[in-house]
């Protein structure tokens, strides 16, 4: 399993020739490392006085964010599984006519599949940015930079678990198919567009450096 590797081992294998992790297990790394910054913040915020207001949400949050680093870590081996489906798809046998039919029809399959599989990894991803801003606005801002990484990370996985959703559409024949899954991909994008904005200007106003 990629998640019981060492981060070199890791690092090391994905810059290896081999077909997994790709960039939709990377994608759910981001989004599990985004998450785990957030749930720092949050551990850092539990239980303190000074955030005592806070502590109702910040227990809320907590929840949503374990749930998605979870699914996440999850995600990169369940990622390179759902690649590996389009690789073996591709090494079924194809002599005859019907054997041909059968592994495009497999071939089709498994990238529909990697396809739903990756855009799930940016849907989580997503939800991260999200979990990012309410820590942004109600975690220890002596941390305030670890939230907004959380969120900056999410939004590089989004992007790279879109890409790979966009590529398997590329090679998918099921128009129907292909524009349900593009209309989420465009939704999810636009989505992490305006939470961008919104985490990289609470950025700018909360980190003011002296000039
Ligand atoms: N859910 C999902 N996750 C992905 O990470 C994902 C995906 N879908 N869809 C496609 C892209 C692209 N990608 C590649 C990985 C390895 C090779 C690779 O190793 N290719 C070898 C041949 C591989 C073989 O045939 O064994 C080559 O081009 O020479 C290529 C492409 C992963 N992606």
């Amino acid at each position: 399993m990629l998640i019981n590797k060492s981060i070199t081992d890791f690092v090391d294998d994905l810059a290896s020739d081999s077909p997994m992790p790709g960039g939709g297990g990377v994608a759910a790394l981001a989004g599990a490392l985004g998450t785990g910054l957030g749930l720092m913040v949050c551990s850092l915020t539990e239980g303190k006085e000074k955030f005592k207001d806070a502590q109702g949400a910040i227990a809320k949050f907590k929840q949503e964010g374990m749930r998605l680093k979870e699914e996440l870590l999850r995600g990169i081996d369940g990622d390179g599984n759902s690649y590996l489906g389009i690789v073996n798809a591709y090494k079924l046998p194809k002599s005859t006519e019907t054997e041909c039919n059968s592994r495009k029809q497999a071939v089709q399959e498994a990238t529909k599949e990697a396809a739903r599989f990756s855009l799930s990894v940016g849907q989580n991803c997503l939800q991260v940015m999200k979990f990012a801003i309410d820590v942004i606005q109600y975690g220890n801002p002596n941390a305030v930079s670890e939230s907004f990484a959380c969120g900056l990370l999410a939004y590089a996985g989004i992007y790279s678990a879109l890409v790979t959703v966009e590529i398997n559409l590329a090679s998918i024949q099921d128009q129907r198919f292909v524009n349900e899954i593009l209309a989420i991909d465009i939704a999810v994008k636009e989505e992490a567009e305006v939470l961008k904005e919104k985490i990289t200007g609470e950025a700018a106003n909360r980190i003011v450096i002296a000039k």
